[in-house]
């Protein structure tokens, strides 16, 4: 399937561009370690990361996904401060890009796209980690979770983006990994693709009703050019 007349294409950050969960869960652990509480693998906190930094540090706290119960105020400070203060120095050790990302991003923008960011991600650790990857240079406008009050799944980042660059909800597409950002644009009224490779808190991307799906960043090229 094509998608027309596109000029914006607006790209979720983890799990869409780069494999951010090995130095999270990095950071999950060095804050869990200096509370003397357990700490978690991988596997399980790729499962928490989709909604902030915030919701991150509460899944931990409390070791699950599931956020219904309270967390102490003053625990919940503490840890958040330790979270962002640790990923803070290692933000970009582990962090990858996924195969053919800077490629294809390149290609795109030669092609006469304009590109954004819009992620849930504090807005402070997005410049660092893509200077570090090499592609600072792609995005006219970066968006993060803490940037408005609200944040994916609302619609609110990805209908300011298009307010800001002077474009239309119609002529911008949205690239996601999750369910937050596939809600996000149809909320929006904004066409959307997601990305089976990401982390979706282990469920199918389809559940949610993409106008596209793919399996490798480069296909999107296929859908658009
Ligand atoms: O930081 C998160 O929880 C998720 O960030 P994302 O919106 O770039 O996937
Ligand atoms: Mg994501």
């Amino acid at each position: 399937m094509k998608l027309h007349n596109k000029e914006l294409i607006l790209f979720d950050l983890d799990g869409t561009l780069i494999d951010s969960v090995p130095d999270l869960t990095l950071a999950v652990n060095e804050m869990l370690s200096a509370l003397n509480r357990k700490t978690f693998p991988e596997d399980t906190v790729r499962y928490w990361v989709g909604n902030g930094a915030q919701m991150l540090v509460k899944r931990a706290l409390l070791g699950t996904r599931e956020t219904d119960e309270e967390v102490d105020e003053v625990l919940f400070e503490k840890a958040m401060a330790l979270f962002l203060d640790f990923y803070a120095k290692h933000l970009a050790e582990s962090t990858v890009t996924y195969p053919h990302v800077e490629e294809t991003l390149r290609s795109l923008k030669n092609n006469g796209y304009r590109l954004a960011v819009i992620t849930n991600k504090p807005f402070a650790f997005v410049g660092p980690i893509l200077k570090n990857l090499g592609l600072d240079d792609l995005f006219e406008l970066i968006q993060g979770g803490d940037s408005l009050p609200q944040k994916k799944p609302n619609p609110a980042p990805l209908l300011h983006t298009c307010r800001t660059l002077g474009l239309s909800v119609e002529t911008s597409l949205m690239v996601g990994d999750s369910k937050n950002d596939i809600i996000a644009a149809k909320a929006a009224g904004m066409q959307s693709i997601g990305v089976t490779y990401g982390y979706n808190y282990g469920e199918d991307i389809a559940v949610h009703g993409p106008n596209v799906i793919v399996d490798d960043f480069a296909d999107i090229i296929k859908h658009l050019i």
